[in-house]
């Protein structure tokens, strides 16, 4: 992952430069010039490096600089400070309220990642006690249906959609309420209607992705808009955001592998295309994009075009894609995200996690517990059953001061992930053969020996 090796790399020049034993000129040049080529190699713009560089250099002034102060800090702190503000949009982003009734609809092009990530983003909000739901329409790619219907189904989370595959009208009436029809617009709005009255606070609206030179772009969800029967008044207001709003927020999908992920992060407000995405905003609210960090997914599309796509939705990255599997979905939050591409964790994003996966009632018990010296193996199977629920532990470890994401690829994070998985099914086979108690005296023997001698 191009992220972990920049992140490891920055990290790496800023150890140099604290292990110097003298922080003069040469020292602070050599860190940002280190710094500066891992940045353009992660695809951030020139410009924006260069005026870091600048800043960092202003800042940063060894002559003024008196004796007892301590520099390195000064000058890891210009540092953090200039990569946010590099990241940072300047834009709060859209945060749709638990137990009001949000919309949201997944928009793209082919590919990007969109119907992967509405699951993502849904199971995230339902771990956090939200009532989400999908609705498939996208009816131009075949599967897509079935795609979110496998993701809907492992997450639990109710979906709507109908197949596109089999001729139109002809109507299959299937358990999940799903049979065929190709108009988009039409299932979108049942769909929507439909988890309204089960009062879903959160609907997610997955639409078929959209080649960039189509002329037709958007063209459905723009009927979409007009069948809401949402008033002149409020269409014109729509037209009105055209160009000035676009999108309510961006996540970037495939972060991971070999994507140059920098670039897309750092990509600042420009003028381009979809400018119907204005008009769209205003049919109940939200419009998230997802974009692929993955130029070449694009294939005739120029390579700076993941740039060009964030910066034309002139919006927030509200998370990140990290990978194909539902938990590989991060929260993008500008000084925490900082912190941990610099191995300086994130503490609240940990605890965080912690709180998602130790109910609230059961934490007192196992705070008291464990103070009492009574740690038994029930409570280790328990949390080693928690730190699987915490997600890839890479992601997690990420979290914590000092870990680089380099030091653990994928492939070390599975074997991790799987000993865990191993230990906890000894464990099982233990307790079902009565023989915890077994060990735990032998134990207790060991331990008491121990001590003896
Ligand atoms: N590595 C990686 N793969 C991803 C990520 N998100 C999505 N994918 C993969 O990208 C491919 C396309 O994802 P989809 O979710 O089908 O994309 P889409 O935008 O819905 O596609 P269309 O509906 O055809 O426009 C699939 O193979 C996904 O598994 C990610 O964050 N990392």
């Amino acid at each position: 992952m191009v992220l972990a090796q920049l992140g490891g790399t920055i990290s790496r020049a800023l150890q140099q430069m604290s292990n110097a034993t003298i922080i003069d000129e040469k020292v602070l040049n050599d860190c940002l010039n280190e710094i500066t080529r891992a940045l353009l190699q992660s695809d951030v713009q020139f410009n924006l490096v260069r005026d870091m560089q600048k800043n960092i250099k202003k800042i940063v002034n060894l002559d003024d600089l008196a004796a007892g102060h301590n520099k390195r800090k000064i000058i890891q702190q210009a540092i953090f400070n200039e990569l946010c503000k590099i990241l940072d949009p300047g834009k709060p982003s859209f945060t749709p309220k638990k137990g009001k009734t949000s919309v949201i609809m997944f928009v793209g092009l082919q590919g990007s990642g969109k119907t992967t990530t509405c699951t993502k983003y849904a199971f995230y909000h339902q771990k956090k006690g939200w009532k989400p739901a999908l609705v498939c329409a996208d009816t131009f790619r075949a599967g897509a249906f079935d795609q979110l219907k496998q993701n809907a189904t492992k997450a639990k989370i109710p979906f709507y959609g109908r197949f596109s595959c089999i001729p139109l009208f002809v109507e299959i009436d299937l358990s999940c309420n799903s049979y065929t029809e190709s108009d988009p617009v039409r299932i979108a709005v049942e769909g929507v209607e439909r988890f309204k009255k089960e009062n879903c606070d959160l609907i997610i609206v997955d639409t078929s992705g959209r080649h960039k030179q189509e002329a037709a772009l958007f063209e459905e969800i723009v009927k979409f808009l007009k069948q809401r029967s949402i008033g002149q008044a409020a269409f014109d207001q729509a037209q009105a955001f055209k160009q000035s709003v676009a999108v309510g927020a961006v996540i970037i999908t495939k972060m991971d592998g070999h994507a140059k992920g920098g670039g897309a992060l750092s990509a600042r407000a420009r003028e381009v295309e979809f400018e119907q995405w204005g008009r769209i905003w205003s049919w109940e609210k939200v419009l998230v994009s997802c974009i692929s960090s993955v130029a070449s997914d694009y294939g005739d599309v120029h390579k700076d075009d993941s740039h060009n796509q964030v910066a034309a939705t002139k919006s927030p990255v509200i998370f990140i894609g990290t990978g194909e599997h539902m938990d590989e979905f991060e929260v993008f939050d500008v000084k925490p995200f900082v912190s941990r591409l610099l191995g300086m964790g994130d503490w609240s994003g940990f605890m965080d996690k912690i709180q998602e996966v130790v109910p609230m009632d059961q934490q007192p018990e196992l705070l008291q517990k464990l103070s009492e010296g009574n740690f038994t193996l029930r409570i280790m199977y328990e949390q080693f059953q928690n730190i699987l629920k915490m997600g890839p532990i890479g992601q997690v470890f990420s979290m914590l001061p000092g870990f680089s994401q380099e030091l653990m690829p994928k492939g070390r994070e599975k074997e991790s992930q799987a000993k865990i998985k191993r230990y906890m099914t000894m464990m099982d086979s233990m307790t079902n053969e009565g023989k915890v108690g077994q060990f735990q005296s032998q134990a207790h023997e060991r331990i008491s020996n121990h001590a003896n001698s």
